[in-house]
């Protein structure tokens, strides 16, 4: 794998569309960028598993971003079903605590051992969402502390369910991996590349500063989805991500 292919595969390019036509559009114009897929709630909501298949079809590898949060139960039986989707990588929220995320992880074990063909997802916990700012966090969810402190803790209870992984903004990436391990998967939205509009991200680094912190994956939307040219957005993020090795 040359470094363009190995970069490209850390990109996660967030399909955030209304509907499959839209997505397959944007998937036209990268045509040959051997991206990460990300399928959220706008997309699957009107799109569904079939979208997902037919990504899987075209040879990407698909994180569906659904973060799930529910009753242990319903969150393990969830995982059941995206574990057999065949999906990469899917999420559920830390806030859900220990319990609802170890069921998530026997959702997945399931699934695998009812058919062993499949491959093991990536499974990961959301920790404090990159919109969230200090203000928010003290004051309106009632969370003491810095985000930095909340987010590790979340990431180490994670960890303790035994996922993989979890998604954080790219800024508390060292104090995560410092706490649970270089193996630890980090997956971070809240990238801004030099100029671009923040929106309604608190927490943001372009992508150059992201990789520089040593994180697994960027998530990108709106900076390439929205750009006059997605295809040369995502390359010139992929050569931004190439110069941090
Ligand atoms: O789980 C996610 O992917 C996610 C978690 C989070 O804390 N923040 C966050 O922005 N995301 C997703 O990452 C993408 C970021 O999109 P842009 O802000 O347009 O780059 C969106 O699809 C969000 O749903």
């Amino acid at each position: 794998m040359n470094r363009f292919e190995q970069a490209a595969g850390r990109l996660m390019v967030a399909l955030d569309y209304p509907t499959a036509e839209r997505a397959r559009e944007l998937i036209k114009t990268l045509e040959g960028i051997p991206c990460y897929m990300k399928v959220g709630m706008q997309l699957y909501y009107s799109a569904g598993p079939d979208f997902v298949r037919e990504l899987k079809e075209r040879g990407y590898s698909v994180f569906l971003d659904l973060k799930m949060h529910d009753i242990p139960n319903t969150v393990k039986n969830g995982a059941y079903s995206l574990t057999s989707l065949g999906v990469d990588m899917f999420n559920v929220h830390a806030a859900g605590g220990l319990k609802m995320m170890k069921a998530a992880k026997e959702g997945v074990m399931e699934a695998l051992s009812a058919s062993p063909s499949l491959k093991q997802p990536i499974l990961i916990g959301v920790t404090q969402l990159t919109s969230t700012d200090q203000k928010m966090l003290n004051q309106e969810l009632g969370i003491p502390g810095t985000v930095e402190e909340s987010v590790v803790c979340y990431a180490s209870l994670t960890k303790e369910a035994g996922l993989d992984g979890v998604v954080a903004s790219p800024l508390e990436v060292r104090a995560i991996k410092e706490t649970c391990g270089q193996d630890f998967k980090t997956v971070t939205p809240g990238i801004r590349p030099a100029g671009s509009a923040v929106g309604d991200q608190s927490r943001t680094l372009t992508p150059l500063e992201a990789m520089k912190q040593g994180t697994d994956y960027i998530v990108v939307g709106r900076p390439i989805i929205t750009a006059p040219s997605p295809r040369d957005a995502a390359l010139q993020i992929i050569e931004e991500m190439k110069q941090a090795w």
